[in-house]
């Protein structure tokens, strides 16, 4: 048997990096919040909810006790949505010690203070060594990563031996890790894009067309890269699977919960209905909100979020919004570039 993985979360991403550990010989506990998830899996080896379809092998054993799942592990993937992140991290805390190598693979911000997670997993479990932290991320599907789907993903880590360490543990030959020591693009790049992913939705819901998905990527990734870069991420993560790779599943797959809310949003429906309507979590609305207030704290502009955060918390029209954004004053499209390296010719 190989290494001991404690799972906390249980969702759909849980789930499928539960199933990559299983595969790769780990013996993996997953913690569930809710009871009639870990009965389900017990009595059926599905998680119907959360990754229909799919069976789980006996070598996951869900529990629904922190403790339990924690009593016995060489490592720790924390894997819920980031809503909830700040509090399990604290019910989480007792039962780490400094040693223990932890990697989180949450997409959002903190909502109390804007924090990235690997920010929330030092400030509530102060007795890890910041060298064991770890985040994976990357353009992956819980659906397709389930079903064996040939995927990359990226760990970064501060430390080149955790980073290493977790791509050992997680890397087989339908799931390939690359390591990357860039945790704030890396965070960033995962938080950042499912914004861009329901503005695509919107547009895709008003019938806007190809171009206009285009133009919102590929303007999006520079707002994305703008906001990483004064908050100390490297502009070549952007450029990675972390940035424009997540970035572009995120926008197009028919499996973004980020992209579906935003096409209701498109097609009139509210807020509150596209949340009444899914049974899953859309990081991106908390990230608007989260950007939207981290852009004005590093004085960075970002027009698309700006315009996604009226929306969503102002009851914009879509249709007035998209008009406000292609009515923008005149700009240079290399702006940044341009101040450095950039000439005209005359
Ligand atoms: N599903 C996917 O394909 C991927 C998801 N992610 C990220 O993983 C994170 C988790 O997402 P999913 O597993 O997809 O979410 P999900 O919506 O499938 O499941 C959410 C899970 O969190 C639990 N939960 C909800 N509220 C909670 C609370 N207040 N306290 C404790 N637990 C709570 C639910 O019971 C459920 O187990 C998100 O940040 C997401 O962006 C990242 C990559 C891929
Ligand atoms: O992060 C993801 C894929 O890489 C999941 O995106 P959604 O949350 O939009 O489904």
């Amino acid at each position: 048997m190989g290494s001991s993985v404690a799972v906390i979360g249980a969702g759909s991403w849980g789930t499928a990096l539960a199933l990559v550990l299983a595969d790769n010989g780990c013996k993996v506990t997953m913690w569930a919040r809710r009871q009639e998830v870990v009965d389900e899996i017990l009595a059926e080896r599905t998680n119907s909810r959360y990754l229909p379809d799919v069976t789980l092998p006996e070598t996951i054993s869900p529990t629904s006790d922190l403790e339990r799942a924690l009593a016995d592990h060489d490592y720790v993937l924390a894997a819920m949505p980031s809503v909830a992140f700040r509090d399990t991290m604290k019910q989480v805390s007792p039962f780490i010690h400094k040693d223990t190598r932890v990697i989180h693979a949450t997409k959002g911000f903190d909502k109390e203070k804007l924090n990235r997670m690997s920010q929330v997993i030092l400030e509530e479990i102060p007795q890890l060594d910041a060298r064991n932290l770890a985040v994976l991320t990357g353009p992956s599907h819980a659906e397709e990563v389930s079903r064996r789907f040939p995927t990359t993903v990226v760990v970064a880590s501060k430390s080149r031996a955790t980073a290493e360490a977790f791509q050992d543990l997680f890397m087989n030959t339908y799931f390939r890790v690359y390591t990357n020591p860039d945790v704030v693009g890396a965070e960033l790049g995962g938080a950042l894009k499912n914004i861009i992913a329901l503005g695509v939705g919107l547009s895709d819901g008003l019938q806007f067309g190809d171009n206009a998905k285009a133009a919102l990527m590929t303007r999006g990734l520079t707002e994305i890269s703008r906001l990483g870069i004064q908050m100390g991420a490297a502009q070549m993560t952007f450029a990675g699977l972390a940035g424009i790779g997540d970035l572009i599943v995120t926008c197009t797959s028919k499996h973004s919960r980020n992209w579906r809310a935003g096409y209701q949003l498109g097609q009139g429906k509210t807020v509150d209905e596209v949340l009444s309507s899914m049974n899953m979590v859309v990081e991106g609305i908390h990230a608007t909100k989260a950007a939207y207030a981290l852009s004005q704290k590093h004085e960075v502009i970002m027009p698309i979020t700006n315009a996604i955060f009226h929306v969503l918390f102002e009851g914009k029209n879509p249709r007035a919004a998209v008009e406000d954004l292609m009515g923008r004053g005149k700009t240079h499209e290399m702006e940044e570039v341009a101040r450095m390296s950039m000439r005209w010719e005359e």
